[in-house]
């Protein structure tokens, strides 16, 4: 029944819910998938265990949730072939420990192979031609049996690994963007199983490749070799303790005689504390050799809080720095100065001009909320644009509710006050803000943070460009690139943030997190919900702590609102907030009411 259970759970998935109505079609609970022949499943001959699972062109246009069908532990053969499968190749996979053949051919699979493949070593074809996987090919050259790998049409990188090509009878990887020489194939493949690869070189391919480096010499002369390397290592080493010292002495007579700034010392320290990027060993978020250099503090503005009384530019950029983040809009520092932890965000690819960006931190700080990260600073100058709150030690929502370390804490209670407290916090600064045209504009689990009382506060507001700037918000924002019936326009931009709210509700909901994009969830719950089993939605943690699950469902009703692929439809989020209290206010009476 375990196993059923998975299979139809792994249908549902892959199907989004629209499992075919047809007679004898089977993949339901009430029948068995041996006995009552589901369709596609072979099994074996006394009936007992899935052998085959074969849904070739069956418009599956899912997820494959691989944990689910390796329930299937006899699984050998699962052909998906032109389908319209999205997501990844998941790890799980490899728990699919008899799987011999697997084919994929013409789904929308992307994002990188599991490095778990190579741990299928039963398999014999691994056919993922015409999908949009990226990344390297996992090394399966302990797979002795594999004869066939095919990968065409994708976009692969790196270099082609270790294959065993005297066993291989069909190999194909054209059509990507592999690189480096092509190994050598024992003249049992043709130039065109690699050709479409700008990068490979060698034969087959009529390219040659670039010489490869001069044989490494005799070892004995490596040896002399080396120690003459050796002993002039030590000389250059010499030699540049002497120019330091020379340097420093000069630096301190001169700081003497001058009175220097403490603006000189930055350069050094911020380009040791900083990932280096930028030449002349200038720091990822270095500013002392741009030409506002005169104007570093100045561009620095310290807003009002206890917390920033002595904040001083020089010394937070003097502080060591620990990369904690790097995304499409930037990437996040944790500083810590004077014992006060504080995060820096770097924000990149945004053309906003100095003081358009000093009105809109300052328009954003007056707006106070006690479920709003206050930003403690922000420097604003034509190239550098960054933004200085409080570090939160007890992390993000994302991280509370989908990491491993994920806490008894998110018990219902708790996820009912997370999204009350964010829904009107969010509400009031929309209502605030709407003049202003200033959205969150990239909310999202990752960016809700809890603080000291566990009490959940909006960071970054207002951090992502004004929707003018189509072509960054179509590309930094999935869900509204996918909701293709919203064009980007003033207007709905306060809209996104309501879909997205809606987005973070369905992670509270499901305990799932958001996979390529908020859309992925939102489908998946929304195709759940129209086939009727509303109830499969929640997670599962919630449904044994014996959560009331009319008030789920009533919670459930306000996230597909705020997900309506139709903007206007959308509740605003003074609305939602009022529904979600209203909720939460049932929910605290009910509680009182039994203790
Ligand atoms: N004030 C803060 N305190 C603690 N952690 C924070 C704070 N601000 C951000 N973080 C965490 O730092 C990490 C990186 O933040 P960042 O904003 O770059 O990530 P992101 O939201 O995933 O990406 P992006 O904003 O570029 O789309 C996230 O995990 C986020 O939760």
């Amino acid at each position: 029944l375990e196993v059923r259970r998975a299979l139809v759970k792994f249908m549902n998935k892959i199907s989004l819910g629209n499992i075919s109505k047809e007679v004898n079609f089977g993949w339901d609970l009430s029948s068995d998938p041996c006995t009552n022949k589901w369709e596609g499943i072979t099994c074996d001959s006394k009936k007992q265990h899935v052998k085959n699972i074969v849904l070739d062109q069956k418009n599956l246009t899912g997820i494959l949730d691989a944990a689910f069908v390796c329930e299937a532990t006899s699984l050998a053969v699962l052909s998906l072939n032109e389908n319209e499968i999205v997501g990844t190749l998941p790890q799980e996979i490899s728990n699919c420990r008899r799987l011999t053949h697997l084919y994929l051919r013409g789904n929308k699979l992307s994002s990188n192979l599991p490095s778990s493949i190579s741990r299928l070593s039963n398999l014999k074809r691994f056919v993922i031609s015409d999908n949009a996987f990226s990344g390297q090919i996992p090394d399966m050259s302990r797979i002795s049996g594999l004869i066939t790998f095919l990968a065409e049409r994708n976009q692969l990188t790196g270099q082609i690994p270790k294959f065993d090509f005297s066993n291989l009878v069909g190999f194909n990887v054209s059509y990507n963007n592999l690189t480096g020489p092509v190994p050598d194939v024992k003249g049992h493949f043709s130039s065109s199983s690699f050709s479409g690869n700008p990068g490979l070189c060698g034969v087959p391919l009529p390219s040659i490749c670039p010489p490869s480096p001069p044989p490494t010499p005799h070892p004995v002369a490596k040896k002399r070799k080396v120690s003459y390397f050796i002993y002039l290592g030590y000389a250059i080493l010499g030699l540049i303790i002497i120019l330091l010292l020379v340097w420093k002495l000069f630096k301190c007579i001169r700081k003497k005689k001058s009175g220097s700034s403490p603006m000189d010392q930055n350069k050094t320290i911020i380009s040791s504390s900083v990932v280096t990027k930028t030449p002349k060993n200038r720091s990822e978020y270095s500013i002392t050799s741009s030409p506002e250099n005169s104007m570093l503090s100045a561009s620095f503005e310290i807003l009002s809080s206890p917390l920033a009384n002595k904040l001083r530019f020089e010394d937070m950029l003097r502080a060591p720095a620990e990369l904690i983040g790097k995304g499409k809009h930037g990437s996040v520092y944790k500083v810590n100065v004077d014992g006060v932890t504080l995060v820096v965000k770097r924000i990149s690819g945004w053309n906003i001009s100095k003081d358009d960006f000093k009105k809109r931190m300052q328009r954003i700080h007056r707006m106070k909320h006690p479920h709003v990260l206050p930003l403690v600073a922000f420097y604003s100058s034509k190239q550098e644009k960054l933004t200085v709150y409080k570090y939160q030690q007890n992390g993000s929502l994302f991280k509370h509710l989908h990491s491993s370390q994920g806490s008894k804490v998110f018990e219902w209670a708790s996820r009912l006050a997370i999204a009350a407290s964010v829904a009107e916090a969010l509400a009031f600064m929309h209502e605030g803000l709407q003049n202003d045209d200033i959205p969150h504009g990239n909310m999202k689990s990752t960016n809700i943070l809890l603080n000291d009382d566990m009490e959940a506060c909006i960071g970054e507001y207002g951090l992502m460009p004004n929707n003018q700037d189509e072509s960054f918000i179509a590309q930094s924002d999935h869900s509204i690139r996918e909701d293709h019936s919203v064009a980007i326009t003033t207007r709905n931009a306060f809209k996104m943030d309501v879909y997205s709210f809606g987005v973070i509700l369905l992670e509270l909901l499901t305990g799932k997190p958001v996979q390529a994009s908020g859309y992925d969830l939102s489908r998946w719950v929304n195709s759940v919900v129209r086939a009727e089993w509303t109830g499969e939605v929640f997670d599962k943690s919630l449904i044994t702590d014996g959560t009331n699950e009319e008030r789920m469902i009533n919670l459930l009703h306000v996230a597909l609102k705020c997900i309506d692929t139709s903007p206007d439809a959308r509740p605003n989020m003074k609305e939602v907030a009022f529904i979600i209290n209203s909720i939460k206010e049932d929910e605290e009476k009910s509680v009182s009411a039994f203790s």
